[in-house]
């Protein structure tokens, strides 16, 4: 018989998502399960964020070395390839999830580890590896927080070539001799830059024009210049139509849509995410298997009153810090919804709505130079309606950049609503630029009057200072 076991709040995925919720919940005073079946930590622990920023930092690190005069002499050999991978086995625990298990506990979370699947409203089983069963009742909310897996294109010859996803691009225990990284986007980006410094010849194929196409163009113009002189071979405007690998563990064959071939050691596709909803038992609750889940912004599943959807899984941005920010959100209102003495605050900016969702997303990608964007791109504004206007500055042109580095380059974007005059997004690209970034969050969020922002003085010698050349730039 399956046993049955009733919580007020039962979370299906323990990735940073996951984890936030059950902490909000909890601290709620509701009692809370959660159910994993990999690792407590998510993607983001242990194959995604923190396993790349490991492999870049030294890269980064490297590069910006290379641009000081003194320093450039000692750091012209190969990074110490093993060195870098044990630094990365480190920051991931040697994919050993035990000291985030006893954070769960130490917050009063139960784990139950398995495959979670809605059985009905406010029901899961969970089916351990071992074929046990047991089901979970929810008094008040279940959230489902199972995160997003990579998405392979539909080619011949691709799945018995044993293709990198981001996966193996993060967990690799050496780097190839050569190669292939398939996709201009975050994560073909970022993978290129370490696996290049790292010492692999890396070639990345590109289907539009250029990388990092959500951001301000001159973002990917800098990066590609940068990864161009460190040695990779950027292709854009092609596509990739079959892949064979004839031997297996030996080299694999690519043939591209311009009639060229390659041969590599090994083929990363980072070509987009899908959610990890095929085998959710969303069918049991009306809701379409391998779906993305759309909610409000107290990241409730529409026309429910009990199923929550959060982090990558509801696609509003598939970032670990904005999951963790509507993990907040989400258990916090799970948590006066229960308690029904008042409404949740779910009015803009209320605190039971992830209002930053839609106005004021931060990112930054961890490649040589940096890039550094919140909120909307010139493009988007515009096709938003808004009346805006763009700033440019060569950040080049202020002090801090010129001690930072020889020869610095980079440029910063901010796009000003024109009627309220406030900033509607900011772009950053140039080393050392991801520390800036909250400022701009700041001013984007808070909405802060240009005229305000004149007042917000900017350390010198800082590259900070690239504030107040926007600001006069703006004034004219
Ligand atoms: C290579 C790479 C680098 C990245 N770098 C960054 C970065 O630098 N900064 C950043 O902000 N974002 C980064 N991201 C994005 C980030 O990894 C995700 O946004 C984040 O992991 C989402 O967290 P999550 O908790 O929603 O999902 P996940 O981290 O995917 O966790 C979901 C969890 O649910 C579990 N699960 C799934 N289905 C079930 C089920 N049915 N039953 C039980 N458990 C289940 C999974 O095992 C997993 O543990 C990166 C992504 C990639 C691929
Ligand atoms: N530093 C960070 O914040 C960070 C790092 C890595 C990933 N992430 C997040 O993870 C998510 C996933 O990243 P991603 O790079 O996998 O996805 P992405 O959507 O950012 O990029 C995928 C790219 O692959 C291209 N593509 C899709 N199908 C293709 C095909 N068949 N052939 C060639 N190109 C193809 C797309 O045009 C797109 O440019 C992103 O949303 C990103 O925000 C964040």
């Amino acid at each position: 018989m399956t046993e049955t076991v009733e919580y007020d709040v039962v979370v299906v995925g323990a990735g940073p998502v996951g984890e936030n919720v059950a902490d909000r919940a909890a601290a709620a005073g509701l009692s809370v399960a959660v159910v994993e079946n990999e690792l407590v930590g998510g993607e983001c622990s242990y194959w995604a964020c923190m396993p790349s920023k490991a492999l870049l930092r030294p890269a980064i690190a490297r590069a910006d070395a290379r641009k000081v005069p003194g320093l450039r002499g000692a750091v012209q050999g190969p990074l110490d390839a093993p060195a870098v991978l044990a630094h990365r086995d480190g920051h991931v625990s040697h994919w050993k999830d035990d000291g985030q298990v006893d954070w769960l506990d130490s917050i009063g979370a139960r784990l139950h580890r398995g495959r979670g699947r809605l059985d009905g409203p406010r029901r899961v089983t969970v089916e351990g590896a071992d074929g046990a069963r047991q089901t979970l009742t929810a008094r008040h909310a279940v959230a489902v927080c199972t995160g997003s897996r990579a998405v392979l294109p539909d080619l011949p010859g691709l799945a018995a070539a044993r293709p990198w996803t981001s996966r193996e691009a993060t967990s690799a225990q050496q780097a190839p001799g050569r190669l292939v990284v398939v996709g201009g986007g975050v994560v073909g980006t970022e993978m290129a830059t370490a696996w290049q410094a790292l010492g692999s010849a890396v070639t990345l194929l590109v289907r539009g024009g250029g990388l990092l196409p959500r951001m301000e163009p001159f973002v990917g113009e800098h990066v590609a210049d940068a990864l161009t002189e460190a040695g990779a071979d950027i292709r854009t405007g092609v596509s990739v139509t079959a892949v064979e690998r004839p031997e297996p563990g030996g080299p694999v064959t690519v043939a591209l849509d311009d009639g060229t071939r390659l041969e590599a050691d090994e083929i990363l596709f980072a070509t987009g995410r899908a959610p990890r909803t095929d085998d959710l038992g969303l069918e049991t609750v009306g809701l379409e298997p391998g779906s993305w889940l759309s909610v409000d912004d107290t990241c409730l599943v529409g026309g429910t009153d009990w199923l929550y959807a959060v982090g990558d899984v509801n696609r509003r941005a598939l970032l670990t810090h904005q999951g963790k920010y509507q993990a907040r959100i989400a258990g916090a209102a799970i948590g006066v919804r229960a308690d029904g003495a008042a409404p949740p605050d779910t009015g803009p900016w209320g605190a039971h709505s992830a209002t930053a969702d839609h106005a004021a997303v931060p990112q930054v990608v961890f490649c040589d130079p940096e890039a550094a964007s919140v909120g909307l791109t010139l493009a988007e504004a515009e096709a938003a309606g808004h009346r805006v206007r763009a700033v440019d500055q060569d950040l080049a042109g202020v002090a801090g950049s010129g001690l930072y580095a020889d020869g610095y380059r980079g440029r910063a974007r901010m796009v000003v609503d024109l009627e309220r005059e406030i900033l509607l997004g900011v772009t950053l690209v140039g080393p050392a630029v991801g520390e800036l970034l909250h400022s701009a969050t700041i001013a984007v969020t808070a909405e802060v009057p240009v005229a305000r922002l004149w007042h917000a003085v900017p350390a010198y010698p800082t590259i900070s200072e690239v504030w107040l050349r926007l600001l006069e730039g703006y004034r004219g």
